[in-house]
């Protein structure tokens, strides 16, 4: 069965990636990934330019149908990952950044910009854990206002991360916004920022930071992320690709991702759970699916779900 997907210029050898945020924090955990034959790229973990040590712990607890986390952004300082970018990769590698401000964004955009990496960059709109900030994403103005000096400098392959959205006429703003941009592609979503979980045991959150309130992963989530891929495909120039991540634990999952038009899958939460043979297992799913319904190449069923 083929699975194959092009986002710009780099081609992926089959349909699978890590969400940024999993096994993807330091060289040997990208290693791993990149060394797998059913991992068909990698993605950094969102970088702020000087190394994070993230919020305290617990900060990430694994429930019964999926996860809550509040990492704040730990990660080893962004020259680390450009670094890996540059030197090691057999397969393409997303840079994921998230500065914590405008200014700390465009000048590691800079970086890469004045970089020889030639692969995919993703701009982290919709991290929902660092303390005292906003996801990014969830006031339009400023996200125009970001993308405009973005593309006002950065010549090489963008994307960006979006949180989860809830409204038709947010998905229509979005893209309106997003369709004024040269981007490569949306990667489409984040965790549902700020959920709760009660454990009724102890009588308390399971979570240190922010009194308990984290991003929610895993299979909670495969209905919010499949409306937000559909909704941004049927409104987004085919230009722009979409990266589908969220809720991803089995092949009938990426089944109805591609169906709404996702190019690649990335896998986060079930990743956490499974350890990299989730890659090797969804792939064959998929392939029974598509045998099974006579599909011999993705490209017949992207995109093609059917209304009622
Ligand atoms: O707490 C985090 O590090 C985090 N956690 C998420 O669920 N999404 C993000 O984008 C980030 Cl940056």
């Amino acid at each position: 069965v083929k699975m194959d997907a092009q986002i710009a210029n780099v081609k992926f050898d089959g349909l699978f990636i890590n969400a940024s945020g999993v096994h993807c924090q330091l060289n040997n955990d990208l290693d791993e990934l990149q060394a797998n034959t059913f991992v068909a790229g990698t993605v950094t973990k969102s970088a702020t330019l000087a190394s994070r040590p993230g919020n305290p712990r617990p900060r990430y607890v694994d429930l019964a149908h999926g996860s809550i986390n509040s990492m704040g952004l730990p990660n080893q300082g962004f020259d680390y990952y450009l670094n890996y970018a540059l030197t090691r990769p057999s397969k393409p590698v997303i840079l994921s950044v998230a500065g914590l401000s405008v200014a700390e964004n465009l000048k590691m955009l800079t970086q890469i910009q004045e970089s020889s990496f030639d692969g995919l960059t993703e701009l982290n709109l919709s991290c929902p854990n660092v303390i005292g900030k906003p996801q990014l994403a969830y006031d339009f103005q400023a996200t125009e206002e970001i993308l405009t000096a973005v593309f006002s400098f950065f010549k090489k392959p963008l994307g960006v991360k979006l949180p989860p959205y809830f409204d038709l006429v947010h998905f229509d703003q979005m893209a309106a916004i997003l369709n004024k941009f040269p981007l490569s592609h949306v990667n489409s979503i984040n965790s549902i920022g700020n959920g709760l979980w009660v454990d009724p045991v102890t009588e308390s959150v399971v979570i240190k930071p922010k009194n308990g309130f984290g991003g929610v992963g895993g299979a909670y989530i495969l209905p919010t992320a499949l409306a937000n891929v559909r909704a941004f495909r049927m409104r987004l120039n085919p230009a722009i690709k979409l990266i589908g991540t969220g809720g991803v634990t089995t092949g009938a999952d990426v089944f109805a991702h591609l169906l709404c038009g996702a190019d690649i899958i990335a896998v986060g939460t079930q990743l956490q759970v499974e350890g990299p043979l989730v890659f090797e297992r969804l792939t064959n799913e998929l392939a029974a699916i598509m045998d099974e319904k006579n599909y011999q190449d993705i490209a017949e069923l992207r995109g093609k779900l059917k209304t009622l």
